[in-house]
């Protein structure tokens, strides 16, 4: 567990961060209300614990407090339990403590043990805090994947075509953004059992992947249908590109269980370059082309600039 100790008095400071190393615990210091607010931002992401002085000149401990408070909520940070430390008993210095946004109320001098006592809580709090961080990333993890194939699903891939929209309009660059939907897919199922379906889909995703630039998107729209962006990318290079997306995916069939499954798709290509235009839109010209695509013959790419 790492522990900020903020105390303008340096005994007082020492003698604490001599208590807790011995006690296992990893020790940062500051002696005044902004520098404890520095070294919470510079070390948010894995402190546990700030153990904060409230009588210090300057900026007390109530105000350096509220300032971490506030930043923490702005930058959508986890909270992190802070304790004040106050020679101070009155009952409206605990409740004052407590609404500038601490945790607990030692009253100075400290016994060893109860602070022994509270870092022990504070651990379980830190203990179960991590635990909860960890699997709301796993829970997002799952939210935002197609559990078949691996790839971002349709709610994380509109998210990231957003994202990428907005860099286009920032920064001029363009992007393509492609649907592929395999051709005949009902056939594969019919024929080859939707155990050999579900094989295509893991095979193609990972055949997209596998020439899949770095910063390049994939996510599966829904049943034998993926998306794709492109970043950066130049009107004149789009066919070629697409182009090469369809061959390693008809270069060669899937097998599966033996069987050879032969495969092709149809892709459809919208090119944004910045305008006004929103995905919604997008996505509905490229799903366009792909019409296009099916319509006059499958295995092939059709793009709207
Ligand atoms: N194995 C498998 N099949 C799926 C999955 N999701 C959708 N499908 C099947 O995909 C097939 C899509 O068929 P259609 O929409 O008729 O299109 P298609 O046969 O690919 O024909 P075209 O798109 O016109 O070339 C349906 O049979 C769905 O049951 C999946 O997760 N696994």
């Amino acid at each position: 567990m790492k522990v900020l100790i903020v105390d303008d008095t340096n005994t007082d400071r020492l003698l604490l961060k001599l208590h807790l190393t011995k006690l296992g615990y990893k020790v940062i210091e500051a002696n005044n209300g902004q520098e404890a607010i520095d070294q919470f931002m510079r070390h948010s992401q894995d402190l546990d614990l700030v153990l904060m002085d409230v009588q210090m000149p300057q900026m007390d401990g109530f105000e350096a407090v509220k300032a971490i408070r506030k930043a923490q909520a702005d930058q959508k940070q986890e909270w992190i339990p802070v304790i004040f430390l106050s020679a101070s008993a009155e009952e409206d210095d605990v409740e004052d403590g407590i609404m500038a946004g601490g945790d607990d109320y030692l009253i100075k001098p400290i016994s060893q043990k109860v602070l022994s006592a509270k870092m022990l809580a504070m651990q379980r709090i830190a203990d179960m805090r991590r635990r909860l961080v960890e699997s709301n990333k796993v829970l997002e993890e799952l939210a935002s994947t197609d559990h078949l194939t691996g790839v971002a699903n349709r709610r994380a891939f509109e998210v990231m075509l957003e994202r990428e929209m907005t860099l286009t309009r920032r920064y001029g660059k363009h992007i393509a953004c492609a649907i592929f939907d395999l051709d005949k897919f009902k056939n594969v199922n019919d024929t080859f059992g939707h155990d050999g379906g579900d094989a295509v889909l893991v095979d193609v995703a990972n055949r997209i992947k596998s020439i899949l630039r770095e910063g390049d998107i994939i996510g599966r729209l829904g049943g034998e249908e993926f998306g794709i962006i492109v970043a950066n990318i130049l009107d004149e290079e789009v066919m070629a590109i697409f182009e090469r997306y369809r061959s390693v995916i008809n270069s060669h069939p899937v097998v599966h269980e033996g069987r050879e499954i032969p495969i092709t798709t149809s892709i459809g290509v919208a090119l944004f370059t910045g305008n006004k235009e929103n995905k919604e839109t997008l996505l509905k010209r490229a799903d366009d082309a792909l019409y296009e695509a099916k319509a006059t013959g499958r295995n092939k790419v059709i793009y709207r600039s």
